[in-house]
């Protein structure tokens, strides 16, 4: 079997000025065929990394090669134009005075003019955008603009593609439609894309695989659930959505907490752990049921889901999601519990 052809970011550092860097020895793999979404929080040094990727920043430490070549390392640096890499900015920047035809084709090097266009129209009918070709960018809607921002990175065949939150001018709706039509586009590309996104959802709907992000560093890779599932700490659980923690002691092979028993097998007695749960999966029972009595103080309807907000004995609130149909309403007294099988348990350390 062919080996992978992959993008590989070594300890990667970019500093701008004294005191920590803004990527702090980085470790990323991006893999063609693979979009790979970076999630972390604003500040992070997100957009700094992808930068370094496409050659728009110089590395202070570490290293970035594809395949056998070396894009930047000490004393290497390729310029923008040398990485066969195309990125979509967060504002398009699309050339005003250029159809979306001419944006698409603008990059294309060689052949005849007309074997130019075929090809920028080709990318344009990838991305649903074919009968829109001879409008300018004022006549396009953000999403429209997108799309072309897109057919435009991918026209010249890169290896890489990058794309700096390009989601984000967008309404909820159409974010919802485009990532079909992007992750669509990317994945018959074949090439290693990298999406940057500050959106859980997003990066979860998207991407084969999550590198989670914060302080300049990758604290952890894996496919969307895994990540969501088992993440590797408290600051990575919170990366991808809320997250209840209870401290607890490891005792043949489970961990009691206030809301039940977790499964702790790998942990030795007397180890202290963190019990991690998503709102979603601790269960919301009758008042007449076991689990730990709560009372019901907040409830927050959205789409299918209701929040809960749920006070326990101790006063300590807990966040719990059920069907939007079931009967919860605030002042009503429940029982919680963890659902076993849907705790992660991590060392109390990493809590
Ligand atoms: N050109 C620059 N000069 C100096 N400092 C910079 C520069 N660009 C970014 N920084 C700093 O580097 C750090 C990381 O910024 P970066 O834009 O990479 O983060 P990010 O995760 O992409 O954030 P956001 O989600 O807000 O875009 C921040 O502290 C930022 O202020």
């Amino acid at each position: 079997m062919l080996d992978d052809r992959v993008l590989d970011v070594r300890a990667a550092t970019v500093r701008y000025a004294p005191g920590r860097p803004a990527v702090d020895g980085a470790d990323l793999r991006l893999t063609c065929g693979r979009v790979t979404a970076l999630l972390g929080p604003s500040g992070s040094g997100k957009s700094s990394l992808l930068r370094a990727i496409a050659g728009l920043e110089k590395l202070d430490g570490g290293e970035i090669r594809f395949e056998n070549r070396v894009w930047s390392g000490p004393g290497i640096h390729l310029a923008p134009e040398q990485r066969r890499c195309g990125v979509v900015f967060q504002d398009y920047a699309l050339f005003p005075h250029l159809s979306a035809l001419n944006n698409t084709a603008f990059g294309l090097r060689g052949g005849d003019r007309g074997t130019r266009r075929a090809k920028a129209l080709e990318r344009l009918k990838s991305v649903e955008l074919e009968p829109r070709a001879h409008a300018f960018p004022h006549q396009l809607s953000g999403g429209e603009q997108q799309r072309v921002a897109l057919a435009r990175a991918l026209a010249p065949d890169p290896d890489v593609v990058l794309m700096d939150e390009p989601f984000s001018g967008l309404d909820r709706r159409l974010r919802g439609e485009l990532r079909e039509t992007t992750a669509r586009a990317l994945r018959d590309s074949d090439a290693a894309t990298l999406l940057v996104t500050h959106d859980a959802e997003e990066a979860l709907a998207l991407a084969d695989t999550i590198a989670l992000m914060s302080q300049g560093r990758i604290i952890q890779t894996g496919a969307p659930d895994a990540v969501y599932l088992r993440p590797a700490s408290l600051t990575a659980a919170r990366l991808l959505g809320e997250v209840e923690a209870f401290e607890a002691v490891a005792e043949s092979g489970r961990a009691l907490t206030v809301l039940g028993e977790a499964p702790a097998s790998g942990f030795e007695d007397g180890a202290r752990v963190c019990v991690l749960a998503r709102p979603e999966t601790i269960e919301v029972r009758r008042a007449d049921a076991q689990g730990a009595p709560a009372v019901i103080t907040g409830r927050r309807p959205g789409a299918g889901q209701q929040r809960l907000i749920c006070q326990l004995e101790d006063g300590r609130e807990i966040s719990a999601r059920t069907a939007l149909t079931a009967p919860h309403r605030p002042g009503d007294a429940v029982r919680l519990a963890l659902d076993p099988d849907n705790t992660h348990v991590i060392p109390a350390e990493a809590g």
